[in-house]
C-alpha cells in the first residue's frame, strides 16, 4: 500500500441519477418528486439546437422555482467542442440560485477542458459573490476520454463524480453498435455450439472505477437505453455496483427504483458484512489475524470489504 491513503469519495447518495431535457419543463415537478437521489437537467443531446436558449431560461427558472427538497441537483452542460457551452457555464452562473449544486461537462477528454470549465466558473462566482461553491462532474465518453481517464480523475478540487457515457462511448470508438449500455449481440464467446455473451463495458468500467477511486470521485455508471428492459437494466446495474460503481443513470422515471434498489446494499449484505465484523472482532481479542466465516477464511482484507458494505448503507440510511 502506497504511503499516501486512499481519499474517500463525497458522502452523499448517488444511486441514481434521473436525466430531463431542459426543454421540457413539464418534467421538472415530476423530477423533483421522484425518488432520484441526483437530478440532471439536460442542455446537451436531449435539447434540439433551436431549443438551447429557451433550455437555459427553463432551467435557470426551475432553480427558483421548483422546490427539489433534498435532492442534488446538476445541469449537464453542452461541450467544449460547440459554441453554447461558454453561454451555458455564464447564464447558469450568473442567474441560477443557490439551489444549483453541480454543473455535469460531457465528452471531456482532457484535464485541461475540466480547469477551463473551473476557472470560467471560479471567475464568475468570484464576481457574483456566489457563496456556495459549484461541483463538477464529467461523463467519459470518447476514446480520448478513457485514454486520459485518471488525469481526468485528479484534475479539479470541484470533481465529484464521474460517468460512463455508453453511447457517445459505443460511436467514439467506433464499436458496431447502436445499443446504449447492456449486452451486445454480437459481443460473444462461442464453444461447443453455445454462445456465452460478455461484457463489453467491463473494461472501461473498471478504469472509470480505478481513477476515481485513487482520487475521491463517485464512479458512475451512465445511460441504459431500452427503458422496457427491465431486467437488462438490473443485470446492468449489478455489474456496475459488484465493480464499485455507486449508482446509475435514470433515462426514463421506470428505471429509478430498479437503481436505488441495486446500489442500495441489501439487509441481508449489510447483515453478513456486520457478522463479519464481529467475528474479526472475536478473532482479533484472542490474538488471531484470520479467522473462519461460515466455511470461509476471513481476515483484516474483509474487515475493510465488509466496511465498505455498511458503511456505503449508513450513508444512505442517513440520506
Ligand atoms: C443516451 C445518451 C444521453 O445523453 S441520455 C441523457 C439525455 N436524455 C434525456 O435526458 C432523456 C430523458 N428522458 C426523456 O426525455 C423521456 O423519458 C423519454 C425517453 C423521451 C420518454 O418520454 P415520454 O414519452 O413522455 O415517456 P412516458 O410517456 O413513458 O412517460 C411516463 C410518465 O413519466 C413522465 N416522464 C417521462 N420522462 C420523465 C423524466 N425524464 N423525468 C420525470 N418524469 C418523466 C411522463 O411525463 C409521464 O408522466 P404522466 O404519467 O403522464 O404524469
Ligand atoms: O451521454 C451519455 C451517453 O451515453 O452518450
Ligand atoms: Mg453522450
Amino acid at each position: 500500500m502506497s504511503f499516501r491513503l486512499q481519499p474517500a469519495a463525497p458522502a452523499r447518495p448517488n444511486r441514481c441519477q434521473l436525466f430531463g431535457p431542459g426543454s421540457r419543463p413539464a418534467l421538472f415537478e415530476k423530477m423533483a418528486a421522484s425518488d432520484a437521489d441526483v437530478i440532471n437537467l439536460d442542455l446537451e443531446d436531449s435539447v434540439a439546437p433551436a431549443d438551447k436558449d429557451e433550455a437555459r431560461r427553463n432551467i435557470i427558472q426551475a432553480t427558483h422555482d421548483v422546490d427539489w427538497n433534498t435532492k442534488y441537483l446538476t445541469v449537464r452542460i453542452n461541450g467544449l467542442d460547440t459554441p453554447y457551452w461558454y453561454r451555458d457555464v455564464v447564464d447558469l452562473l450568473e442567474n441560477a440560485s443557490d439551489r444549483l449544486d453541480q454543473i455535469m461537462i460531457p465528452k471531456v477528454g482532457c484535464a485541461a477542458d475540466v480547469y477551463a470549465v473551473d476557472a470560467l466558473v471560479t471567475a464568475i462566482e468570484t464576481a457574483k459573490g456566489r457563496r456556495k461553491p459549484i461541483s463538477l462532474e464529467v461523463i467519459i465518453e470518447t476514446a480520448a476520454g478513457i485514454a486520459h481517464v485518471e488525469e481526468i480523475a485528479a484534475s479539479s478540487p470541484r470533481l465529484q463524480a464521474m460517468s460512463l457515457g455508453a453511447a457517445d462511448f459505443a460511436a467514439s470508438m467506433g464499436m458496431q453498435t447502436t445499443g446504449i449500455g447492456g449486452t451486445q449481440e454480437n459481443y460473444y464467446m462461442h464453444r461447443d455450439g453455445q454462445k456465452y455473451w460478455s461484457d463489453p463495458w467491463h473494461w472501461a468500467q473498471t478504469a472509470i472505477v480505478a481513477a476515481c477511486r485513487t482520487h475521491g470521485v463517485l464512479p458512475v455508471d451512465g445511460p441504459f437505453g431500452d427503458f422496457s428492459d427491465d431486467e437488462g437494466f438490473r443485470a446492468q446495474a449489478r455489474r456496475s455496483a459488484t465493480l464499485g460503481m455507486v449508482g446509475k443513470w435514470a433515462i426514463h422515471p421506470k428505471q429509478i427504483a430498479i437503481a436505488n434498489e441495486v446500489f442500495t446494499p441489501s439487509d441481508e449484505a449489510v447483515a453478513e458484512a456486520r457478522e463479519i465484523l464481529a467475528a474479526m472482532e472475536d478473532a482479533q481479542s484472542t490474538g488471531a489475524g484470520a479467522a473462519v466465516y461460515k466455511g470461509r477464511l476471513v481476515d483484516i482484507a474483509s474487515v475493510r470489504q465488509a466496511e465498505v458494505i455498511v458503511r456505503q448503507a449508513e450513508m444512505i440510511a442517513k440520506g
